[in-house]
């Protein structure tokens, strides 16, 4: 656990291309988040560190030291994206940060917030977390130009040490490929013209994703991890990867997790209904399912059955690979956040997944959501929740209002096409809607209170239920202390939660309402109480089919003020008296 002042130095480095526009909108927005949620008692004060064009210019030093030692030193910093130029120049900035401070963990979350146009019909079904392994692979990149010294060496050593491998360089000799030239009717070159990349996954490498992958699933209660790698190919590297990471699974969250693996010694030993009813009896007592999937498929799977997915765990290039495919399913890259994690030091670095889209530079057009919410995910390894959750219930109203960049208004209708500096302006203009109670439940969040089953993407009848609530909605455990649920609920402007399942399986209510009754009956003190002592049980529903005139009656009927909606016995909206009231005043 961070251990963080109120007003903690955070080095930021703004990026190059569009990563100026954005950083210029996005600290703004986190400014106001924490102002606005902590009322002036907290502040960040930024520190700008140099890396990439501005520090060349600047400095002479592509990335210079005081940079590194500043992330170093504060542990916890923001950066935009950096240039890397392709087939020559300097190597990747952003990886060198990676692999300087040993931030093997690359995190990042691809969810969809409700109104942002997808190339998918139920891009709500996308809600995965990729961890991607972030210090080794080819993308560590150890290679060699073709013709240099150095991959003649390497060559050399496989030819005189491993010659039967070397033979499987196509073109590795200039006899080989002077044959191949002969046969196309083209003059021999007697030369080799050979690049070479050195692809390197360990145990330990292995073993220390996999585990953060596994303690973040166990952590917000995900229902499984899949291990993502191409080891039918490349057996040693990307197959021991997932081989290594069933055995650790086993060995350090034995308790905790199924896999894949124990299914197969057990069909191995004991046949296959066996092995299955094994694992359902694990997943029924909430183990994790540990499973893993070829790289190639899960490209076509992720688009095809998305709910199969939920926490990913994968090597360097296919988690970059990954990243910005399920990116689009949800909206696109403008979107796409992420942190660059480190969870034994502490040290991290959010950067968006996106790149420095330089056809935009300095156009003040590119969303900033991606800055915006890898700042969300920084205030919250922080701690900072409350200025998190304004951010990403701003945010996701701004949307929602139709209030959105060029990348989001070419999709979709009727929307408001606004620039980088005036996304964050609405932004901004919505925390305030959100803390005077205005604003639309945000959807849950990894932290607090969990997000139910969402009805997003959905079309019902007019006139019905269905078509008027409000459609996520924030469920609480029962044992959850009043005053942090409360806080959650102010933060996102929302009256109601639904209470969690109690022993008899009856979900229940809680609302500001009952709370001020209870803060009436016993005084304002509510610290040490727990949501249960406020909530009502068992739910009076609807559900999402109902029409709105019979939804008033019953709320009439039943002197209620929000009626839980329902499908197949679980909650997916809420609906007010308040929603009808709008609803038929037009
Ligand atoms: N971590 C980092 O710093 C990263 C750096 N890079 C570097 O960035 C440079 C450019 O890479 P490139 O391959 O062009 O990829 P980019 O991600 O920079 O841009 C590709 C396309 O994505 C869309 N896009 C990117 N950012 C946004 C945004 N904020 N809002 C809306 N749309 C956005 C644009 O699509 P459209 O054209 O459809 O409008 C853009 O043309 C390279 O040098 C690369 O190495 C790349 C990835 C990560
Ligand atoms: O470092 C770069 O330029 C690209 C990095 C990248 O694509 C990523 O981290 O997703
Ligand atoms: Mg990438």
């Amino acid at each position: 656990m961070l251990n963080v002042p109120d007003n903690p130095i955070i080095p930021f480095v703004e990026g190059d291309g569009t990563g100026r526009d954005i950083w210029r909108a996005s600290v703004r927005v986190f400014d106001a988040a924490v102002e606005k949620a902590y009322g002036g008692k907290r502040k960040i004060n930024w520190y700008e560190v140099l890396a990439g064009e501005k520090a060349f210019t600047q400095t002479g030093n592509w990335l210079p030291d005081e940079t590194v030692a500043a992330f170093n030193e504060y542990l916890v910093g923001i950066k935009g994206p950096l240039t890397t130029p392709i087939g020559g120049g300097i190597r990747s900035l952003n990886v060198a940060l990676r692999q300087l401070l040993d931030l093997y963990v690359c995190l990042r979350p691809v969810r969809h917030f409700p109104g942002v146009p997808s190339p998918v019909k139920r891009p709500d079904k996308v809600d995965m977390v990729i961890f991607r392994e972030n210090t080794e692979d080819i993308y560590a990149g150890i290679e060699y130009r073709a013709g240099t010294p150095e991959a003649q060496q390497v060559f050399d050593f496989l030819h005189a040490t491993f010659p039967k491998d070397f033979n499987k360089v196509r073109f590795g000799t200039a006899e080989r490929t002077d044959a191949f030239l002969d046969m196309i009717h083209q003059s021999p070159e007697g030369k080799v013209e050979v690049g070479v990349g050195i692809k390197t996954i360990s145990r330990l490498g292995t073993e220390r994703l996999v585990g953060a992958a596994i303690q973040y699933a166990i952590t917000f209660k995900r229902k499984s991890v899949t291990l993502v790698h191409k080891g039918n190919i490349m057996k040693f590297t990307e197959g021991a990867f997932r081989d290594w990471g069933y055995e650790y699974a086993e060995r350090a969250f034995g308790d905790h997790v199924y896999t894949w693996a124990q299914w197969e010694r057990t069909k191995a030993a004991r046949g296959e209904a066996a092995a299955n009813a094994e694992q359902k009896a694990a997943l029924e007592a909430g183990k994790i399912l540990i499973k893993d999937a070829i790289a190639d498929i899960t490209l076509q799977q992720v688009l095809t059955r998305p709910d199969e997915f939920d926490v990913i765990a994968t090597p360097n290039l296919n988690g970059d690979y990954l990243s910005d495919a399920l990116a689009a399913q949800v909206g696109g890259i403008g979107i796409a956040p992420g942190g660059n994690i480190n969870y034994v030091t502490g040290h991290a670095i959010f950067e968006a997944t996106h790149g420095t889209a330089p056809k935009y530079s300095d156009l003040d057009k590119v969303n900033p959501g991606s800055v915006i919410l890898s700042g969300d995910m920084m205030l919250r390894y922080m701690g900072w929740i409350e200025a998190a959750d304004l951010i990403v219930a701003a945010l996701s109203k701004t949307i929602t209002d139709k209030v959105v960049t060029y990348d989001f208004a070419r999709q979709m209708e009727h929307a408001t096409e606004v620039k980088t500096s005036e996304f964050a302006d609405a932004l901004i203009a919505n925390m305030d809607v959100i803390l005077a109670g205005g604003g639309q439940a945000d959807e849950g969040t990894a932290v607090g209170p969990e997000l139910l089953k969402r009805a997003e993407g959905r079309v019902y009848p007019r006139e019905t239920v269905g078509a008027v609530m409000t459609r996520t909605v924030v469920a609480v455990p029962g044992d959850a202390s009043i005053r942090e649920v409360s806080q959650h609920m102010q933060a996102r402007g929302i009256h109601s939660v639904v209470v969690l399942p109690d022993a008899q399986g009856q979900w229940g209510i809680m609302t500001m309402r009952d709370i001020l009754k209870k803060i009436a009956a016993i005084g304002k003190d509510i610290n040490g109480m727990k949501v249960d002592a406020v909530t009502t049980r068992p739910l009076i529903t609807t559900t999402p089919d109902m029409s709105i005139v019979a939804c008033a009656q019953l709320m009439l009927d039943k002197n209620i003020r929000r009626v839980v909606v329902t499908e197949d016995d679980e909650p997916i909206g809420i609906i007010s008296d308040t929603d009808i009231f709008h609803f038929v005043v037009g």
